[in-house]
This record gives structure tokens, sequence and C-alpha cells, in this order.
């Protein structure tokens, strides 16, 4: 699989490659962004692995990548689709704080090539949307607040994970998020049938989300952590493998997982 990492001077995108290089999987392009204040810096540190160079999308050669892991920005979402499409490989897009047109671009490039977006790759919390779903079924008339700590760099609130949570949650109520969301609470009485979100960014936190489902006298409190980076490296190489051979349209984690069609033995 010839993988190509979009965001590559960010966190994740360093580390998918550094997974990337202790798992032999061939990552042929380091993509960086034209305004990246850190493409000099890497590309005289020249330590994108083997025989790789950092370099700008507009720079990548045709047959170069198989398939693109996008870790940047929204507003590189509609570049990263374009020059997807323009090569004809899948995306997998892991950028989160994504908006609703967004969201419209990444459906309508799925009708021409394959694109899977996962707001958290980690197989924790593709889990525990399915039992925050369920949760929330079983548990119609409880409180829903979802909870969620990252590191001080972070630049979107809630997180995209808080937010696919708390859409799993009205799912589960025959709901829609944007019809009951609270969003992040502040001051006043709480409205009953909303879902909040608390928000905390601190130090080098690197992922933690909790659904708390409260009645009077009881909570039921679901939590998700993670301690490592490579964790969410770890579901986005596992994607894109799973991904390089699909037809092209929408998928998400729980399609890689095949967790849809686990839990329904049980459910
Ligand atoms: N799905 C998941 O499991 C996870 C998702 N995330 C999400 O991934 C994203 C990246 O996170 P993280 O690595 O921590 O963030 P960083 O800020 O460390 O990295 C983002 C990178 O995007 C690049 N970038 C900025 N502007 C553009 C642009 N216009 N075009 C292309 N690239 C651009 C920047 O590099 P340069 O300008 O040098 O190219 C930067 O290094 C965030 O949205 C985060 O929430 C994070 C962890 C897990
Ligand atoms: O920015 C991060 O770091 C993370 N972002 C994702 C999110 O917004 O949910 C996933 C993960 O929790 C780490």
């Amino acid at each position: 699989m010839k993988l190509g990492i979009l965001g590559a001077s960010g966190r994740m995108g360093q580390a998918v490659m550094a997974l990337a290089r202790q798992s032999d999987i061939a990552v042929t392009a380091a993509i960086v962004s034209q305004q990246s204040n850190r493409y000099g810096e890497l590309v005289r540190a020249n330590d994108a692995g083997a025989g790789l160079q950092y370099q700008h999308a507009s720079d990548l050669k045709s047959n170069q990548v198989e398939i693109l892991i996008d870790f940047s920005l929204p507003q590189a979402l509609p570049d990263n689709l374009a020059l997807a499409k323009k090569l004809s490989v899948p995306i997998v897009v892991c950028t989160t704080g994504l908006s609703q047109q967004h969201h419209h671009e990444l459906n309508h490039a799925a009708q021409s090539i394959p694109v899977l977006y996962a707001a958290n790759t980690s197989v924790g919390i593709t889990l525990l949307r399915q039992l925050v779903e369920l949760t929330a079924a079983a548990l119609p008339d409880t409180d829903i607040e979802i909870f969620e700590a990252h590191h001080n760099k972070k630049r979107d609130a809630p997180s995209g994970t808080a937010v696919v949570l708390g859409e799993s949650a009205a799912r589960g109520r025959g709901q829609t998020l944007k019809d009951v969301s609270a969003g992040v609470r502040g001051d006043g009485v709480r409205k009953s049938g909303t879902i909040g979100f608390s928000v905390m960014r601190a130090a080098d936190i690197i992922g933690e989300h909790t659904v708390l489902f409260a009645h009077e006298g009881e909570r039921l409190e679901l939590t998700h952590r993670v301690s490592n980076r490579q964790i969410f490296a770890r579901g986005a190489i596992q994607a894109a493998q799973w991904l390089k051979e699909q037809p092209s349209g929408y998928y998400e984690m729980a399609d890689v997982l095949a967790l849809n069609t686990l839990l329904k033995q049980f459910i």
C-alpha cells in the first residue's frame, strides 16, 4: 500500500509515519501545506523516512500514492478531497471540527471515490458509539452529558468525538443532535431531554470522553481514555488498508471493524 499523509508535519501525521515505519508500511508521500511554517525545517531534517522528502501536494507524481490519510485542519478539506479525486484514490479523513458544508463535501466526494470519515479511529470509541446509542434507548428519561478532555493545543471544541457520541445518543432516542443539543453547558437550569457538553483543555491529555446517563439517585458513566496517539494512528492505517479494497462510497470505522454485524447477534 503506497500511503500519502496529509498533515504530515502535525502531531498525528508524525504518529502515523512513526507507526508505518515500525510496521513496514510504505509511506510514499509526506504532504505539508503550501503555507507550512515547518516545511523548510522538516525538509532540512530529512526525517520523513527512507528516501522520503516532505512535499507539497502540487509536487505529487502520478502513481506516487494509492491512498491518502488526512490528519490536518478543516480549512484544508476541500483541497484534500479535490486531490484524492484528481488522483482517483481513496481517502481516510480524520480531521475534526468539520462544518455541515464539509460533511456535504465528504458525501459528494464519496460518489466518485471511497471516503471514510472517522472523528476518532480508536476501536474503543467505535464500540462506545454503539453502546451509547443502546444505553440512550434503554434509559430514555436520563439526563445525558458528554465530557471531553484534550491537550492545550487542540483547536476545536467540543471534540469531534464528543459530537459523534452526542449524535449516537440522540439517534438512540430517535432524535437528531441538532434538535436536542444544549451545546457546551453554561449557566441556567438544565432543560430535560437535552444533551449537554463539557470541555477541558490541559497540558498533554491525549483524549478522554465520558458519556453520563443520570437518573435521580443513580448515574451510569461510560468512559474511554487514550494515553498514546499510536492508538489513533493504528486505527487510521487499519482503515486505509480496508478502504483500499472498497468501491466508491461513504464509510465509517464501524464498517472497518464490522461492528454493526457483530452487535446484531446480541441485540
Ligand atoms: N480521528 C482521530 O482519531 C483523530 C483526529 N484528530 C484530528 O486530526 C487533526 C490534526 O490533529 P493534530 O495532528 O493534533 O494537529 P496539528 O495541529 O499537530 O497538525 C495539523 C497539521 O495540519 C497542517 N495544515 C494546516 N493547514 C493546512 C492546510 N491548509 N492544508 C493542509 N494541511 C494543513 C499543519 O501542517 P503544515 O501547515 O505544516 O502542513 C499541521 O501540522 C485535528 O482536526 C484533530 O482533531 C486528532 C487525533 C485523533
Ligand atoms: O485533537 C485531538 O488530539 C483529538 N481529536 C479528535 C477529536 O476531536 O475527537 C480525536 C481524539 O480525541 C484526539
